[in-house]
């Protein structure tokens, strides 16, 4: 089955929210809503940011999805500072990210925690992308497929096949985010290859040959089109690239 792909960018904590409209505005105006004929396209800016931006792209009957970058799994109550399911649904996220590696590291999200959140997004009727990636130390020490192949059963334990089918996988070697070093095409290609055939394990064949796994981490213009021609490579989870709006769109069309 042939998988469409997506290109989906994480804005981070960047943007004011006068400069998170421009970029938006910016990407509609050189955006092709025929495109998403082939390519499913998802921007994530700051949650501060979600209504505005979706907002830009509404107006102009761009078909481009937005999602946040983290929600909590309760959804209301007493949990200052935290987002739920229901607030995203509101202003019509389509998914959220769960687990990216600045949410490990930086918050100490737990695989437990990115478990709850995946079960909390599927629940409300949004799906999640769920990050997963080792650190340099686990390469150099040889155990990077095993690091990120118990993060994948971790982030997905619990689900039924219809349900993980429904979510997409992002690969992020931590090493590689936001310092220009990419992984090569064939140790990216390896990694989401073990990740597929974890979720095979998990879920049947079938479920895990639908499902979407991204590549993040330092991609751009340069390096997308070699990642995206992996057979496991679905698309990508792009940061830095995603703030330059004519980087994003060539990003996108690099998945036509
Ligand atoms: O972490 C990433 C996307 O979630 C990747 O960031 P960069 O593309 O800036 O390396």
């Amino acid at each position: 089955m042939a998988r469409k792909p997506l290109m989906a960018g994480n804005w981070k904590m960047n943007n004011t929210y006068a400069e998170a409209v421009v970029l938006a505005q910016t990407i509609s105006n050189n955006f092709d809503k025929h495109w998403t004929d082939s390519v499913d396209v998802l921007v994530c800016p700051p949650s501060i940011d979600l209504k505005p931006v979706n907002t830009v792209f509404e107006f102009d009957h761009q078909p481009i999805q937005i999602g946040a970058q983290n929600v909590y799994w309760e959804p209301k109550g007493a949990f200052t500072g935290e987002v739920s399911v229901p607030m995203l649904k509101d202003v019509h996220c389509t998914c959220s990210i769960v687990g990216h590696s600045e949410r490990r590291g930086y918050f100490g999200e737990t695989n437990e925690d990115v478990n709850r959140k995946v079960r909390a997004l599927l629940d409300g009727g949004l799906y999640a992308v769920a990050c997963v990636g080792e650190s340099l130390s686990v390469r150099d020490e040889g155990g990077a497929e095993e690091f990120v192949c118990a993060q994948v059963r971790a982030a997905f334990a619990g689900l039924e096949p219809e349900e993980a089918g429904k979510c997409v996988v992002a690969y992020e070697p931590i090493w590689a985010i936001g310092t220009g070093r990419t992984a090569t095409p064939e140790q990216a290609q390896d990694m989401c290859a073990a990740i597929r055939a974890t979720l095979a394990d998990m879920f049947g064949a079938e479920t895990a040959d639908e499902m979407r796994i991204l590549y993040g981490g330092s991609m751009n213009v340069g390096n997308v089109e070699q990642l995206l021609a992996q057979p496991d490579i679905d698309g990508g989870l792009v940061g830095g690239a995603s703030l330059k709006a004519d980087q994003f769109v060539q990003l996108v069309k690099a998945c036509l």
